[in-house]
């Protein structure tokens, strides 16, 4: 059975490939990884060569973390840090441990004094376990070179969103080339619109609590300022106490940037530590060949991304509400599900249906906005009456009040008497009108704000103004987001939006399987 939270005792991380490649096969969930500093060490000896050196970790730190993202990239792995700075020699991690796993044999004698001295989060149904890793070697875990030095105050700064490997490198060097403080700057959403999928960005709340979260687990023995910053510089610009940056590649003009402003202010220069990148090992469509927050945005397309809420509807047909901005691509989405053998129920068309000369809204719409909305043939003139409702959202309002009980009706009815597994209502305002109500899922879609600007621009022909009103009468793509459980972003190929809907078609075959 697989255990929710391990911890691996490293005496050699040099085996480290062959223990992560065997762990993922133990662990679910969060694996802590421990490192004892040599091989033959007895286990009672436990982090006697570390003190004083930590920087030499860093290397094998790197290397730990490139390893996980290769062989077990779903686990949440943390490479402790305990008992670097002080000589606590004790493991008290967030979450208790299922599954201690030593990679080499030790007396039964030295594991259970190990157990009952040095661990003091330990489940009560834990297990123990051993890779016997005698003769592996895995050269691409480098040796620690002893050039690194310590200083007292590190800081370091970036947007920290859905915190992954290359992050916890460079927290982790931060955290040993400080003996007493790490100061982190967080972007708050001001810094983030140019960023690839920003929409996604998880808010600067929770981003703070997780890189918080991981830095108080690897290593509570120093004190950390994590801190909002709404400008590339933050702190490390007016702090004189602080000693050291940690930077990636990228950023090391970054780093440059700060210290040419810390000199015109006259506060000493930072030292600047440049991280290189983990690579990704399997980067896909669209992806960067690096360990990325976008590469991780772009895989939640297609993907659940907020739960599901339980629902007193009948199971059958299952229903699936797409709504998402004005030209954002909802069509593209409905015309991939279309493919697949789903029914969709389009709102704008029975909308258009409603008011039609002697349908059920027709002489409403009339007397509420006046015969001026009629063309020659005495239809509603859809153009005259969008143009009155778009700009002024009390008119728009005036409008739905009519229309929307009627579409309702209409949809439910459909919705009733289909015969189909999965039914699709596409709806340009489903959460704002209610009806996510008797949807099982709530999907959307979304493009950049001024993509779809540019869109309605040369597909409709609207001048920036008119296409700035029609979005703002509609619910901004963040609260789209926030509202659905699974996000499409039609902005690039054809190809590209059809592989995020296949993604989301097979994980749902999966979520109806289970109903
Ligand atoms: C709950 C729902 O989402 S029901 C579906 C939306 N329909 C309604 O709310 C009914 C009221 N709207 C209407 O009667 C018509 O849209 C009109 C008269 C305002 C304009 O008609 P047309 O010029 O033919 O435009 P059309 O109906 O194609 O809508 C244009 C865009 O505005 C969107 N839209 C329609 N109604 C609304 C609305 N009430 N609020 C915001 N956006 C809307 C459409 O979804 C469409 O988006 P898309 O370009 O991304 O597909």
């Amino acid at each position: 059975m697989l255990a929710k939270t391990g911890l691996l005792i490293v005496s050699n991380p040099k085996h480290i490939n062959k223990l992560l490649s065997n762990v993922k096969e133990t662990v679910k969930h969060t694996l802590y990884i421990q490192l004892l500093t040599a091989l033959n060490e007895p286990l009672g000896s436990f982090y006697s060569h570390m003190f004083n050196t930590p920087p030499k970790l860093s290397r094998t730190i790197f290397g730990i973390y490139s390893q996980a993202t290769r062989h077990c990239n779903n686990l949440d792995v943390r490479v402790l840090l305990t008992g670097v700075k002080s000589n606590v020699p004790q493991i008290g991690t967030r979450n208790p441990i299922d599954v201690v796993i030593f990679d080499r044999k030790y007396s039964k004698a030295d594991i259970d004094n190990f157990m009952k001295c040095k661990l003091t989060n330990v489940s009560k149904q834990h297990r123990v376990l051993t890779v016997d890793c005698e003769n592996v070697e895995d050269p691409e875990v480098q040796d620690d070179s002893a050039d690194d030095q310590v200083y007292k105050h590190a800081c370091l700064g970036g947007t920290f969103d859905r915190l992954h490997a290359a992050h916890k490198v460079l927290l982790s060097y931060a955290i040993l080339h400080a003996s007493e403080k790490v100061t982190v700057g967080i972007t708050e959403e001001n810094m983030v619109h140019s960023k690839l999928l920003w929409e996604l960005i998880q808010d600067v709340d929770t981003r703070i609590a997780n890189v918080e979260q991981f830095v108080m687990d690897v290593c509570p023995e120093i004190s950390y300022n994590i801190c909002k910053i709404s400008d590339p510089f933050g702190p490390a610009v007016v702090d004189p106490t602080m000693d050291v940056i940690v930077v990636s590649v990228e950023t090391v003009r970054g780093g440059e940037k700060i210290n040419e402003i810390r000199k015109q202010k006259s506060l000493a220069e930072l030292v600047i530590v440049p991280i290189p990148f983990i690579d990704e090992p399997d980067p896909q469509a669209r992806e960067e060949t690096k360990v990325s927050s976008s590469n991780q945005r772009l895989r939640l397309l297609g993907t659940l991304l907020n739960p599901l809420e339980k629902k007193n509807i009948p199971n059958k047909p299952y229903v699936i509400g797409l709504t998402g901005g004005i030209a954002s691509g909802k069509s593209g989405v409905t015309s991939h599900l279309k493919n697949m053998g789903v029914p969709i129920i389009d709102c704008d068309k029975i909308g258009h249906q409603v008011y039609q000369k002697n349908a059920a809204c027709y002489q409403e719409v009339i007397s509420q906005f006046g015969k001026e909305i009629l063309n020659s043939d005495g239809e509603i003139d859809r153009r005259v009456l969008g143009n009155l409702v778009f700009e002024k959202p009390a008119e728009l309002t005036k409008l739905t009040d009519i229309v929307w009980p009627a579409i309702k009706d209409e949809v439910q009815r459909i919705i009733r008497k289909s015969e189909a597994r999965v039914v699709c209502v596409e709806a340009a305002i489903l959460t704002k009108a209610g009806w996510d109500a008797f949807c099982h899922e709530v999907w959307t879609t979304f493009v950049p704000e001024k993509e779809a600007i540019e869109r309605l621009k040369t597909r409709n022909n609207l001048t920036e103004e008119q296409a700035k009103s029609r979005m703002a009468a509609q619910p901004s793509n963040k609260e789209n987001i926030q509202q659905a459980n699974v996000v499409f972003c039609p902005l690039w190929e054809v190809e590209y939006t059809k592989m995020q809907v296949e993604k989301a078609w097979d994980l749902l075959q999966i979520r109806l399987s289970g109903l």
